[in-house]
């Protein structure tokens, strides 16, 4: 997609031209982070990295941009200052498929001000509905067991939030979509079957059948609920493959899109194979999500594939991920903001996260974040409970923060989408399954280094009045 820096909110090229009046060469440090996981998951898969480090490396206002802040009353001075802009900052993040946990730093912008403030609004908006619907889709995944996943969401998704949607699924484990830009762009596999409307502009729905096998005999799959599935829609099916086998061509597959998907299912598994149609897969669609997949598959349902559209691109229930972007330090000097609601207390200081891994090379279920500049962090503590604090020294603490852009600049190699999404399900198996579990899922640890809590307990005391 063409991004520009006008991709941004109003109020961040205010601040960015006082700034430029005022302090022009100011240096930030943002975290991004969120404070729930969606869904009630126990954990959350971060996506869109690869996305933000792409567009900030040539991220720029067009003619039409300065031409339409100019109309604004922005200064001239100042835009000739935008018409230069480029992004020149430092980013360290987590890597793009990991399992993330909320209120600790994913990914750390270290930049001047002004150009950490333009870039605010386009990274959330990518990071925050990228990882929402990888989430979603690795929430579906887990629900699927080895069954195919096809996207299909396109049509329903929010506008051009569709085109992220289908590389976020691919990242939380769907292996093909519908969706053929995304499928071009990000080399995700691509694949469909049919629609109702192709079968009811014929006048009979075999010969609709027949010719769609005989023009794409390929990964042809016939979708029988039309007008009757089983007296109708399968009986032709299985005509249609007989016809195809003749011809040294095989079925792919039938599509069920309506009624009690296991009951119709079983029925025509047990049709197919009395038909010697072995072979011949069961495709299943119709608002499916991870709950009713689950079902399906307690019922006994043998489907092969799940076609999974709307809820899967609009994150239903949860309509947004609550990630946000707070300055940490400015100048060297540590920053925070307050809040009634203890959750929303800002985390000072540019700082490092680490995981603690067990002897097994599993994921003991602790974060611990520590000031950028400690060595080690031996022990954390809650970030706001007194009593409850871990001794770490018995894992091994993986740093998970790692620069990736240097002055503007990527420093680590491009990863594609399938590497992505490999490496996702490898960091899954590292997580304990009461993590993963859909009710009351075990919940993550995060704790802080003695010594920024000690330090940010002291701003706070500063602050308070
Ligand atoms: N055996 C099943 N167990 C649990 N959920 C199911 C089962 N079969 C279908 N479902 C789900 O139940 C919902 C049924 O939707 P709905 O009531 O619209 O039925 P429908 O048969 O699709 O109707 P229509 O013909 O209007 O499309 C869908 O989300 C579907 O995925
Ligand atoms: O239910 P979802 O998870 O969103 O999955 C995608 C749905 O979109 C299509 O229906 P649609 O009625 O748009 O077109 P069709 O005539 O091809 O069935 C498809 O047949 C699925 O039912
Ligand atoms: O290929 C399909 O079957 C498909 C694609 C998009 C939406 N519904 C179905």
């Amino acid at each position: 997609m063409n991004i520009t820096a006008a991709y941004t909110d109003l109020y961040q090229i205010t601040m960015a031209q006082v700034y430029f009046e005022t302090k022009p060469d100011g240096r930030a440090v943002f975290d991004y982070y969120y404070r729930h996981n969606p869904y009630n998951s126990g954990y959350s898969i971060f996506a869109g990295l690869e996305d933000v480090l792409d567009i900030l490396e040539t991220l720029k206002f067009s003619d039409s941009d300065i031409l339409y802040l100019k109309e604004k009353g922005f200064e001239n001075e100042f835009l000739e200052y935008l018409r230069n802009f480029r992004f020149r900052g430092n980013i360290r993040s987590s890597k793009e498929g990991d399992v993330v946990f909320p209120n600790r730093p994913i990914l750390q912008v270290e930049a001047n001000i002004i150009e950490a403030q333009i870039i605010e609004t386009v990274l959330l908006n990518i990071l925050n509905f990228q990882t929402l619907i990888a989430t979603k889709a690795s929430r579906i995944r887990r629900s699927a067991k080895d069954e195919i996943l096809l996207d299909m969401g396109l049509r329903r998704a929010h506008a051009t939030g569709g085109y992220y949607a289908s590389r976020a699924a691919a990242i939380g484990g769907f292996d093909s979509t519908s969706n053929v830009k995304a499928a071009e762009d990000y080399n995700i596999p691509s694949s469909g079957t049919m629609a109702h409307s192709f079968i009811q502009s014929y006048d009979s729905e075999l010969e609709a059948f027949r010719d769609f096998a005989k023009v794409r005999p390929e990964n042809c799959v016939l979708l029988i609920d039309t007008y009757n599935t089983l007296k109708l829609g399968l009986p032709n099916a299985i005509k249609v493959a007989k016809e195809m086998e003749e011809r040294g061509d095989k079925l792919l597959g039938v599509r069920l899109d309506s009624g009690d998907l296991a009951y119709l299912s079983k029925k025509t598994r047990t049709i197919l194979d009395e038909a010697n149609l072995e072979y011949v897969k069961i495709v299943a669609s119709n608002q499916l999500d991870e709950y009713v997949i689950k079902s399906l598959k307690e019922q006994g349902a043998p489907i092969d594939i799940f076609g999974v559209g709307t809820n899967l691109v609009t994150g239903k229930p949860d309509a947004a991920l609550d990630g946000v972007y707070k300055l940490s330090e400015y100048n060297g000097t540590p920053r925070i903001k307050l809040s009634e609601n203890i959750i929303k207390v800002s985390l000072p200081f540019k700082k490092q996260v680490y995981r603690m891994v067990d002897a097994n090379d599993m994921f003991y279920g602790a974060d611990a974040i520590g000031l950028f500049i400690e060595d080690e962090v031996s022990q954390m503590e809650h970030p706001f409970d007194i009593t409850k604090k871990l001794d770490l020294s018995p894992f091994e603490h993986e740093p998970l923060l790692e620069m990736v852009m240097e002055e503007g600049k990527r420093v680590v190699p491009t990863r594609t989408v399938t590497e992505i999404s490999k490496y996702s399900q490898s960091r899954l198996e590292q997580l304990p399954n009461e993590y993963k579990r859909f009710q009351n899922p075990h919940i993550y640890k995060i704790g802080l280094s003695p010594s920024l809590k000690e330090e940010r307990d002291a701003l706070i005391k500063e602050h308070k009045i």
